[in-house]
This record gives C-alpha cells, sequence and structure tokens, in this order.
C-alpha cells in the first residue's frame, strides 16, 4: 500500500460517447485535491469510432482484439506524452453495463498499459462495486466531494455530468468524509449526448449537434416527451446507473419527426431526466455545476435552465475543467485505491457498504 503524503496521478477516461481519450493530472494524498496539473485529449479517428462501435455491448470473450488494441494504443500515445506522475488511474472504454446481470464490462488490459508505460495502473475500478450488490457507477462522486472540498462550498450543491449519459451528485461539503451517510447521493439521470449523436450519425452522417444548432431549428414534441417521461427508470429510487444503450429505443421514439424536431425533442429529453432526477435530492442544491460535453450545447444549457429552479453554470464558474473532471477523477479515485480509501459507498452506487475497487497492476521489478 501507498505512504500517506502527495503524490502526482494520471487519470484517463475513454468516455461513453466515444468521442475520444481525456487524460489529466491531480496532486492527492487521496483526500484532498493539492492541486491540478497538464491535460490531454487524443481524438478517436472516425475509422476508430466505427470499431468501438461495433464493439458496443460485447463481454470478455467475444471477438475483441481490434477494439482492444485500439483503446490501449490511443491511451498509450496519450499518457505517454505525461511526466512525473507516479501511478495512473485507467477506466479504459466501457462496452456493456448490467450491474443486475452480467456484470460491467470496460475494455482495456491495465497489466499491459503497466508494463509499456513502466508505471502501476490502478484499472477494473467498477466490478468490487458490483460483487458487493452495487450499481458500479457512477464513480466520479467521491472525486466531486474532493471537488466541493476544493472550492470552499459551504453548502449541499450538484455535479452534472452531461456526456453520453447524464450522471448527478449532490454534494453535502459540510461532511467529513464521503462516505459518511448523507455526505452523498448519486445516480444517472438518464441519456444525454448519446442519442443525439447517434440520430446525428444516422441521419446527418455528423458526430454531434455542434452547438445545438440543428436543434435550435426544431420544435421539442411534448407528447413524445411525456411518453419518455413514462419509463419506469426515471421511478426508481436512486442510486442506479445505466448502459449507454439503456435508452436505445428514443432513437425509435422520434423515428417519424423532421431531423430539427426529433434533436430538439432528444435534447429535452436529456434535460427533463436530469430535473426529475432533481427531485430525488434530499434537499435543493444551491446550485449545479455541469461538466460534460453537453455543458458546450447552449440549446441543452437553456433547456435545463428552464426546467430547473436553482442556478446552472458550467463547473469552469468555480475554476475546474469540465472537459477533464472525469480524467482527473479516476487520478484522484487511483490514489484512493493505493491508499486503501473507499471509492464508493451506499448513497454513490448502492453497495451494501463502502468499498476500495479497483486492482493494481505494476511493472516488472516495481
Ligand atoms: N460544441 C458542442 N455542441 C454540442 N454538443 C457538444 C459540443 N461539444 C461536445 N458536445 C457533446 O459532448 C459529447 C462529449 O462529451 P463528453 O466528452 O463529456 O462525453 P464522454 O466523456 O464520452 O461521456 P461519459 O461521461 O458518458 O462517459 C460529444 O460527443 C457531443 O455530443
Ligand atoms: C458504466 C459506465 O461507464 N458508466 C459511465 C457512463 O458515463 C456517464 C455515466 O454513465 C456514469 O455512470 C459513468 O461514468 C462516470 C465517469 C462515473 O462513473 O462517474
Amino acid at each position: 500500500m501507498l505512504k500517506a503524503g502527495r503524490l502526482w496521478a494520471l487519470g484517463a477516461m475513454s468516455g461513453t460517447s466515444l468521442d475520444g481519450v481525456d487524460a489529466a493530472m491531480v496532486e492527492t494524498d487521496g483526500v484532498l485535491i493539492h492541486g491540478f496539473g497538464a491535460s490531454a485529449y487524443r481524438p478517436y479517428s472516425g475509422a476508430e469510432q466505427t470499431v468501438l462501435r461495433a464493439a458496443l455491448g460485447k463481454w470478455p470473450g467475444e471477438d475483441l482484439a481490434e477494439a482492444e488494441a485500439l483503446v490501449e494504443r490511443a491511451h498509450l500515445e496519450v499518457l505517454g506524452g505525461f511526466d512525473g506522475a507516479a501511478l495512473v488511474g485507467f477506466h479504459g472504454q466501457t462496452l456493456a453495463h448490467e450491474p443486475q446481470g452480467r456484470g460491467t464490462h470496460q475494455l482495456g488490459n491495465g497489466a499491459r498499459l503497466a508494463g509499456e508505460l513502466g508505471l502501476p495502473v490502478v484499472w477494473d475500478f467498477r466490478s468490487a462495486d458490483i460483487r458487493l450488490g452495487g450499481e458500479g457507477a457512477p464513480l466520479a462522486p467521491f472525486f466531486h466531494f474532493a471537488c466541493a472540498k476544493w472550492i470552499g462550498a459551504d453548502a449541499p450543491l450538484a455535479f452534472l455530468n452531461l456526456g453520453g449519459v447524464g450522471n448527478l451528485t449532490w454534494v453535502d461539503p459540510t461532511r467529513a468524509r464521503p462516505e459518511e451517510p448523507g455526505a452523498l447521493l448519486a445516480f444517472d439521470t438518464g441519456p444525454a449526448n448519446a442519442p443525439i449523436n447517434d440520430l446525428m450519425m444516422a441521419r446527418r452522417g455528423a458526430a454531434y449537434d455542434r452547438d445545438g444548432a440543428l436543434g435550435r431549428q426544431g420544435v421539442v414534441a411534448q407528447d413524445v416527451l411525456e411518453r419518455f417521461l413514462g419509463e419506469a427508470y426515471f421511478l426508481r429510487m436512486p442510486p442506479k446507473s445505466l448502459d449507454r444503450d439503456t435508452f436505445r429505443g428514443m432513437i425509435g421514439l422520434v423515428a417519424d419527426l423532421p431531423d430539427a424536431d426529433a434533436v430538439a425533442t432528444l435534447t429535452g429529453m436529456a434535460a427533463a431526466a436530469v430535473a426529475r432526477g432533481m427531485e430525488h435530492c434530499p434537499e435543493p442544491p444551491a446550485r449545479v455545476l455541469v461538466t460534460g460535453g453537453g455543458r458546450h450545447n447552449p440549446l441543452m444549457m437553456e433547456m435545463l435552465a428552464a426546467a430547473l429552479d436553482c442556478p446552472v453554470g458550467p463547473v469552469e464558474a468555480v475554476g475546474l475543467d469540465g472537459d477533464m473532471l472525469e480524467a482527473q477523477a479516476f487520478a484522484y479515485l487511483a490514489v484512493r485505491v493505493a491508499r486503501g480509501l473507499p471509492t464508493s459507498c451506499p448513497g454513490t452506487t448502492g453497495v451494501r457498504a463502502a468499498v476500495s475497487g479497483g486492482t493494481i497492476s505494476r511493472p516488472e521489478g516495481m
């Protein structure tokens, strides 16, 4: 186990929207954040995205050699450009997530990366939580707790990640530790950018609705939105999590709408799902700090602001980097794993008791 004291860790995340690998350095002792360092982004090419899309839904043992090699290569390319890290937190690429079924599958072998990088690599962050009855996601909440301390928050606030899927963390920053009952409540809100991206790709051959430009030309089909909100997922009490494609059927809900109305409606669904989720918070947060790519979509942000009754803004408002927060989260969580500190608890994943997930692989001789 790592000795106490601060160190620099390097985290990497390849998210559900399949756009690329984010990597970022964090200085931490596994409890407090002491500083943020360099970051980098390595996009997947169109051809790589096609390989990854074809791999979605697959489990270990299936034909994944090409996808695995490309995920590891992309990570090596970006992680190899950093200096000064004592260890690496490697999330991998989620291909499938069935916490109450077959488990969860993040593509990429951390042991191999450790050998290639010559650094200890913490990986497979989600399995231990699932083995103990948890959802295995979201895992960023323990980092959100540290961020709330870092920015000096003194009242409950929420972090909202708008990635392929959305996830919300309600934080009470007056608590001493994240695993303390009542300190955190977290869950996936619903689909966010993934269905918009899928529809844009299918109908326009574009990766996403840049700046919400197409959606802004359309109108939200209220009847479709209502039908979507009738989904059983929204009635489930948190913690709860989603697979990227759990809501695959929602593309079908907008199948008969013109392109602009379809995108507007999918954008409205993402915002409405967050508003539904907010009803589960123990008390209204003072503000919602938005991270992830969805905060770059002004239409989604306007729809969110209209749907929520508290101030909503990007995490940049408090000096954080919303494009790198998840990569930073896995740097921070790697140090927690190395120190044997918990990375999830009943309030964040529904796990039976606080657990320190993750596996540590060291290069030979280390
Ligand atoms: N300027 C923009 N306009 C509209 N949408 C944008 C813009 N920039 C980013 N996005 C959306 O954000 C997505 C990327 O978000 P992000 O990087 O947070 O996802 P991720 O990390 O892959 O997902 P997850 O958090 O679910 O793992 C893009 O695929 C796109 O849909
Ligand atoms: C299984 C999985 O990879 N889930 C992701 C996904 O992307 C967003 C949301 O769904 C969240 O639950 C999680 O990622 C973030 C990093 C998390 O674990 O906090």
